[in-house]
């Protein structure tokens, strides 16, 4: 985000004056202030939304917020817009869970995924968004006899994991691993072969094109962003139905953008033409045959145009890839600096080995295993992959609270009214950190919360009263079926094969992007997403 700062040095072109104008504009327009209380903005122009990002961690600040303001508050967006901040439960309920479509996503979220992705799941909004997630929903349903394949697919691909893991610590006198190397390969690898049937090949291949491109689109997001692009992610918030004008502007980041698309329109194209031209394949319920019969279907409820075919397989690589795996590399970093807690998912695991005999598990066996269960639950809880839903009120609202606010002019409420297009800021980061949920130790590493009986005070989230994965119809579709699957088998091979230890002097940290958090080491953030560990075979 250090772009901000440079970008608006830079000289002004007619794109940049003309979008700037508009800004001023919706400055102009939309500056009424919230009833909400909240801290005073830090800039006119970046508000509060350009602050987040820069901070050292992930969501420091909104938790000094919270404890200062309780669980909904104003604060400013771009251009000196008010949002509203919430991460209070039974809000987050109504606008996730309950009214996905009365809130959309934010026209920044759109516009990436529009320039990234085409017309994919993820980008899409109403009634576009309810016809593929009817398409691809059974693909993941919690019914669907896949999870006991995806258990074996887990586990094959996670050996060749293990040993490249094995033959690299084994490689160094000091057996130190980047495991995040390895969790973001095979995530990549595990999205490919479960939805697509496709091996990318990134544990064995040095360099896959379609991750080059995306990481090429990705860095020059992070560093290379220009004012106009920052303009454009404005004007995208205040003015959603000019993002198809705004993504022609021919910018570094959305010419990357287009390059990674068209690349992965050739690649999807490669995977799905024979599944597209095969009948067999329109009767299976994997994604790639929901998604061949859909393409045939003569049903418009269920049809899907080639461009949303296509747009898919980039969506689920994007979606299920990084969050996946920094989801796994925050995950081992917590069980190698709480060594107790190692010692005691690892006698779970060992015992389990022990007693099925040391052969391939299947999902119920992983499902069984409830102190890993609860760890996996605690590193959702505490590093969520997205910190922020950035949504928008598509007309005006009242929003349920379960714990009353105090507003500017000093009266108390339990709901609070909102206007057509506000910004609505949903925190799951500071959410997944609330005591009145999790109670006093919510700040604090410890899975037994999930297991000591205690009351969540929650009903919002997909799995374990967690927003990790978000909640309601657009919530992740992968959640806890595929997503805890893949953590259980990967935790479960880990522990049977490595003692885990954190390397000295790495000590890992919650870097904060634009809506995402990423393990990074502290003072070496300058080299990205990284988890330094000592792995010291067992075997
Ligand atoms: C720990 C792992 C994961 C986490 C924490 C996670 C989290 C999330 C979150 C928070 C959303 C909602 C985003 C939003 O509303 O803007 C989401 C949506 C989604 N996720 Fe995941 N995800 C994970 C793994 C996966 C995997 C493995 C896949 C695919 C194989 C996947 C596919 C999707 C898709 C397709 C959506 C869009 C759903 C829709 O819009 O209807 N996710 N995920």
């Amino acid at each position: 985000m250090q772009q901000y700062i440079t970008a608006i040095s830079a000289s002004p072109t007619p794109t940049s004056i003309l979008l700037l104008f508009l800004v001023v504009i919706a400055y102009l327009l939309c500056r009424r202030k919230s009833l909400l209380r909240g801290p005073p903005s830090p800039s006119w122009l970046l508000g509060h939304e350009g602050q987040i990002p820069l901070q050292a961690t992930a969501g420091v600040l909104e938790r000094k917020w919270t404890k200062e303001y309780g669980t909904a508050f104003r604060l400013a967006s771009f251009t000196g817009k008010d949002a509203i901040f919430v991460n209070d439960p039974k809000a987050l309920q109504y606008i996730l869970g309950e009214k996905p479509y009365d809130f959309p996503r934010g026209g920044d979220i759109t516009m990436m995924g529009t320039a990234l992705l085409g017309p994919g799941i993820t980008t899409m909004d109403g009634a576009y968004h309810q016809r593929q997630r009817k398409v691809l929903n059974p693909a993941f349903s919690p019914i669907n006899s896949m999870a006991n394949t995806w258990a074996v697919l887990l586990q094959d691909h996670g050996a060749k994991m293990i040993d490249s893991i094995r033959a690299q610590s084994e490689e160094g006198a000091d057996h130190v691993v980047d495991i995040l190397e390895w969790t973001a390969k095979y995530a990549l690898d595990i999205v490919g072969l479960v939805a697509f049937r496709h091996d990318f090949g990134a544990i064995s291949e040095p360099k896959v094109p379609l991750v080059e491109a995306l990481a090429h689109a990705f860095d020059i997001a992070a560093t290379k962003m220009n004012f106009v692009d920052l303009l454009m992610t404005m004007a995208a918030i205040r003015f959603p139905s000019c993002i198809p004008a705004l993504i022609k502007i021919p910018t570094p980041l959305q010419r990357a953008a287009r390059e990674f698309k068209d690349l992965s329109r050739r690649t999807a194209m490669g995977i799905m033409q024979t599944a597209l031209a095969d009948p067999k394949e329109r009767t299976g319920k994997d994604v790639v045959s929901s998604i061949a019969s859909s393409y045939h279907s003569t049903d418009p409820g269920l049809k899907l145009s080639l461009d949303e075919v296509l747009a898919q397989m980039t969506t689920f690589v994007l979606a299920g890839q990084e969050t996946t795996s920094s989801t796994m590399g925050f995950l081992l970093y917590e069980l190698a600096t709480h060594p107790a807690d190692q010692e005691r998912a690892r006698a779970e695991v060992q015992e389990l080995y022990g007693r099925k005999g040391n052969t391939t598990l299947d999902a119920k066996d992983f499902e069984s295993l409830s102190f890993v269960t609860a760890v996996a639950k605690e590193a959702l809880r505490m590093h969520p992959s997205g910190h922020t839903l950035p949504r928008y009120s598509a007309a005006a609202d009242v929003i349920p609270l379960a714990t009353p606010v105090t507003l500017e002019d000093g009266t108390v409420t339990k709901s609070i009214p909102v206007r057509k297009g506000e910004r609505i800021l949903c925190s799951i980061i500071s959410y997944n950190y609330l005591q009145s949920v999790w109670g006093a130790d919510a700040d604090e590493w410890n899975p037994e919360r999930f297991l000591d009986g205690r009351e969540i005070n929650s009903n919002v989230g997909l799995f374990g009263r967690l927003l990790s994965f978000s909640a309601g119809s657009r919530g992740c579709i992968a959640q806890w079926r595929l997503a805890v699957l893949e953590m259980q088998v990967v935790i479960s091979l880990m522990l049977k094969n490595f003692v885990i230890r954190p390397a000295p002097d790495a000590k890992v940290k919650m870097m904060v992007t634009h809506f995402t958090t990423m393990p990074a080491v502290e003072g070496q953030e300058d080299k990205g997403g990284r988890v330094p560990l000592i792995l010291e075979s067992l075997a």
